[in-house]
C-alpha cells in the first residue's frame, strides 16, 4: 500500500510541485488546504481536503480517515509586507496553526514532519553565504514566526520524539509548465513574476525596491532555487526521516546570488523584450543579501540542485505566458 503523506498548503505554488514529486517517488499526497491563496486545480496527485490548519476538528477527522505516515507542512501566511502590516494574522496562522497541527499529529502518533522554513529567519547577515549555524535574527514578523516554529519543533523532538526536518528555503522560482502548475499569487508580490508581467507589457515598469544597498549594483541579492529542485528536497527530507534519522535544519538554495538588476537583465535577455525599471524606496523588512551555503543538504539529504537561473526564468516565462493567456488578462494596470 502506498504511504500517505499529508501536505498542508499543497494547493499552493511550492506545495503542488511537492505533491507531484511525492507521487513520482511512490507516495500518496493528501492535500490539506483552506484555498486562501492556493488553487483547487493544482491538486492533481491525490485528494484535496479543504480545511484550515487552525481547525482542530477538521484536522482530526482528516488524520482519522487518512492516517498519514508523515506531514509536509507548507501552509502559511508567507508575504513579508503583509506580516509587517498584520502580524496578528501571521502569528495566528504560522505559529498557532502549527501548534494545532502538531497537537493532532501527537494524538494520532504521526511523528515525522518536514517544515517550510525560510532564509528570512537569518535577517541581515554580513557573510557572503549563510550556513545553518548562523544566528537567527529575523527582521520581519514573517521570519520571526518561522523561527518560532523551528524552536517549537526542536522542543517537540526532545520532549515527544516528533522528528522534523526544517527546510530553510531560499527564494523559490520557476514552474513545471508541463504539469500546469506554477507561481500564481493574487496579488503577486514576488520579483520574478512581476518582472515577467513587465516583459509581457502587462505592467509599465518594475519598481526596484532600493538601489542603495551595499551590493555591487546597489540592489538586493537573493538565492533563487527552482521549485522542482525545492520539491525534490522534500522527498529527500521525507526519505531521511522515514529511515529513522534525527531531526535537522537544512538550507535549500543553490549558493548563487542574483541581484534585482541581474534578474531584470536575465529576463530581458531570455524573453528578448525590454523591461523598463524605476527606482523606489527599500521595502521594510528586506535584508540586502541572502545566499545559501547549501552543503549540508548535499551531505545529509544527498540532495543537489539541478537548475540554474536561466532554466528558472525560462520555465517561469513559459508558465507565466500560459497563465496570463488562460486568465485573459490584457493589462494589470488598465
Ligand atoms: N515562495 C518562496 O520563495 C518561499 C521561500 C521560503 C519559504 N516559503 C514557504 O513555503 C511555503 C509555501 O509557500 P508558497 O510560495 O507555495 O505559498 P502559497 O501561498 O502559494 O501556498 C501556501 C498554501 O497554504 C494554504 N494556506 C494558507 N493558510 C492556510 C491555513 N490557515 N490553513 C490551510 N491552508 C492554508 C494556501 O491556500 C496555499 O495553498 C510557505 O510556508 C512559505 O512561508 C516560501
Ligand atoms: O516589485 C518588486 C518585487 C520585489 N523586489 C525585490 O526583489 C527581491 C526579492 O523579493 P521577493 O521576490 O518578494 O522575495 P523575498 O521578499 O525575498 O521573499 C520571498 O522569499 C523569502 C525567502 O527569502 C520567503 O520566505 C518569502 O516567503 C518569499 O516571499 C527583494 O529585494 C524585493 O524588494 C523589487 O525590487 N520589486
Amino acid at each position: 500500500m502506498m504511504m500517505r503523506v499529508l501536505v498542508t498548503g499543497g494547493a499552493g505554488y511550492i506545495g503542488s510541485h511537492c505533491c507531484k514529486a511525492l507521487a513520482s517517488a511512490g507516495f500518496e499526497p493528501v492535500v490539506y488546504d483552506n484555498l486562501s491563496t492556493g488553487h483547487r486545480h493544482f491538486c492533481k496527485w491525490g485528494p484535496l481536503v479543504p480545511g484550515d490548519i487552525r481547525d482542530a476538528d477538521t484536522l482530526s477527522r482528516t488524520f482519522e480517515a487518512m492516517r498519514p505516515v508523515a506531514v509536509i507542512h507548507l501552509a502559511a501566511q508567507s508575504i513579508v509586507t503583509r506580516s509587517n502590516e498584520d502580524p496578528q494574522e501571521t502569528f495566528d496562522v504560522n505559529v498557532a496553526g502549527t501548534l494545532n497541527l502538531l497537537d493532532v499529529m501527537k494524538r494520532y502518533g504521526t511523528d515525522r514532519i518536514v517544515f517550510s522554513s525560510t532564509c528570512a529567519i537569518y535577517g541581515n547577515v554580513e557573510s557572503q553565504t549563510i550556513d545553518e549555524a548562523c544566528r537567527n535574527n529575523p527582521i520581519n514578523p514573517y521570519g520571526s514566526s518561522k523561527a518560532m516554529v523551528e524552536a517549537i519543533l526542536e522542543s517537540y523532538e526532545a520532549a515527544y520524539g516528533l522528528r522534523s526536518v526544517r527546510l530553510r528555503y531560499f527564494n523559490a522560482a520557476g514552474a513545471d509548465e508541463k504539469a500546469a502548475v506554477g507561481e500564481w499569487h493574487e496579488p503577486e508580490t514576488h520579483l520574478i513574476p512581476i518582472v515577467l508581467d513587465v516583459a509581457m507589457g502587462l505592467r509599465p515598469a518594475l519598481q526596484i525596491n532600493g538601489n542603495d544597498y551595499d551590493t555591487a549594483d546597489g540592489t538586493a541579492i537573493r538565492d533563487y532555487i527552482h521549485v522542482e529542485d525545492l520539491a525534490s528536497a522534500h522527498v529527500s527530507a521525507l526519505t531521511y526521516l522515514l529511515e529513522g534519522a534525527p531531526g535537522a535544519t537544512v538550507n535549500v538554495g543553490t549558493g548563487a546570488g542574483h541581484s534585482v538588476s541581474e534578474i531584470v537583465q536575465v529576463v530581458s535577455r531570455l524573453t528578448r523584450r525590454p523591461v523598463p525599471t524605476l527606482h523606489g524606496p527599500r521595502r521594510p523588512g528586506d535584508p540586502p543579501r541572502l545566499v545559501a551555503n547549501a552543503r549540508r543538504a548535499g551531505q545529509l539529504l544527498h540532495w543537489q540542485p539541478r537548475k540554474d537561473i536561466d532554466a528558472m526564468i525560462r520555465d517561469a516565462w513559459r508558465w507565466h505566458q500560459d497563465l496570463r493567456k488562460a486568465d485573459g488578462v490584457q493589462s494589470l494596470t488598465a
